[in-house]
């Protein structure tokens, strides 16, 4: 490394993606900047489609509360895991997924080398202090070839990534409030979830930790704009 005229270091940009993995890509802070818009998006959507309690196939109480945006939303009950178009509390289609949401998305996976990433999925997770994600694949999308994009506001949480078969030794690492995590390729099935969130306070959404997740869940990859 040696200083620029500028004094700053040669190297990567501050918000330069870093390799996590193959195909599995950290860009730091990647949407820390205009928060206010991601969570203004996730107030519209909640309003809509509240918050609520789902319950995994083994019949256990999931500690997040879950809400979906666009036109598929990811739903768990005692019959299993699935993609539907209509929310199942009201029976209406999930919100429309807010155009800055799909943009930015879109903007993520390509900045991580997946160009042509078209949501029509988004999971939107709401973490309080104790709740958590116990380790598992996103596996319920018809086209594997799109990446998942994530991110993360609010509270950090302490992420684990895992390797292509359970039993891997999962690392662990810090997510915090705006960080980008981008995973596909040879690692789009790969094992992850969230430890408990510690307790904390953070300035915009208080003792919350929000996870917004991007998939192609029934659309081929890759689509033009
Ligand atoms: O909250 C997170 O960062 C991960 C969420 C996740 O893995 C999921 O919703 O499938
Ligand atoms: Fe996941």
């Amino acid at each position: 490394m040696a200083l620029a005229d500028n004094g700053r270091l040669f190297g990567p940009a501050d918000d330069a993606p870093i390799a996590l993995d193959e195909g599995a890509w950290l860009l730091p802070g990647w949407a820390a900047a205009e928060a206010g818009r991601w969570i203004e998006g996730v107030r519209q959507v909640v309003a809509q489609a509240p918050w609520r309690v789902m319950h995994t196939p083994g019949g256990k109480s999931m500690s997040v509360g879950i809400t979906n945006c666009g036109p598929w939303g990811w739903v768990s009950d005692a019959s299993g895991y699935a993609y539907t178009a209509t929310d199942p509390l009201s029976g209406q289609p999930w919100p429309a997924l807010p155009e800055w949401f799909w943009t930015q998305a879109r903007a993520a996976a390509a900045a991580a080398g997946y160009p042509g990433f078209a949501p029509d999925a988004c999971l939107i997770n709401r973490y309080a202090p104790g709740a958590k994600m116990s380790l598992h694949r996103d596996q319920d999308e018809t086209d594997r070839r799109a990446p998942i994009v994530s991110v993360s506001l609010g509270l950090p949480a302490t992420f684990l990534w895992g390797g292509l078969a359970r039993t891997d030794r999962a690392r662990r690492m810090q997510l915090a409030h705006g960080d980008v995590l981008v995973w596909g390729g040879a690692t789009r099935l790969a094992y992850h979830g969230i430890h408990p969130l510690k307790d904390g306070v953070h300035s915009l959404l208080g003792s919350e930790r929000w996870n917004l997740t991007f998939r192609m869940a029934r659309a081929q990859y890759p689509q033009d704009g």
